[in-house]
């Protein structure tokens, strides 16, 4: 199977438990205990990934971040978003340097800062 293909079945196996017993889902389970379960089983497995990427150890890089893709597929259904949502931000990206992005941005702040401290706004405070 594709990398989309397995992230499509993943997704449509996570909305069918939306419905499912949490005794027999573990999805179904999260998603029971709602926002805070869920978000906080993403911190969790954010740092577990950090852990072992920092011990070098390829198999458990991938193990740990399995855990936290998955943990953040269950955090997008939570929220009723798909992965077509993540891959259209990521496509809609696509061959924008994150130094310019980030240049940008910043020239965009100092703008409304500079803004912010123009004479003909100080009787504004
Ligand atoms: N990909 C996964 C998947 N990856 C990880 N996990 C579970 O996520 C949990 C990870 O938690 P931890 O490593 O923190 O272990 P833990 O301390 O036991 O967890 P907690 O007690 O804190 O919940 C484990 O119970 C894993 O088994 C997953 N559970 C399910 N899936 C997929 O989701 C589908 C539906 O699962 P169910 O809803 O259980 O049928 C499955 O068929 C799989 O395709």
């Amino acid at each position: 199977m594709n990398t989309a293909d397995v992230m499509k079945q993943l997704e449509a196996v996570i909305d069918s438990r939306r419905e499912a017993d949490p005794n027999v889902s573990y999805v179904a389970r999260l998603l029971n205990k709602g926002e805070d379960t869920v978000l906080k089983k993403i911190g969790e497995e954010a740092t577990e990934v950090v852990i072992a990427a920092k011990s070098h150890d390829t198999e458990k890089i991938i193990y740990e971040t399995a855990d936290l893709v998955f943990h953040t597929m269950v955090m997008l259904a939570h929220y009723n978003l798909s992965f077509d949502d993540i891959a259209g931000e990521l496509a809609r990206r696509e061959g924008l340097s994150g130094l310019v992005e980030k240049a940008a941005r910043v020239d965009s702040l100092d703008e409304s800062s500079s803004a912010e401290l123009h004479p003909s706004r100080l009787n504004d405070a």
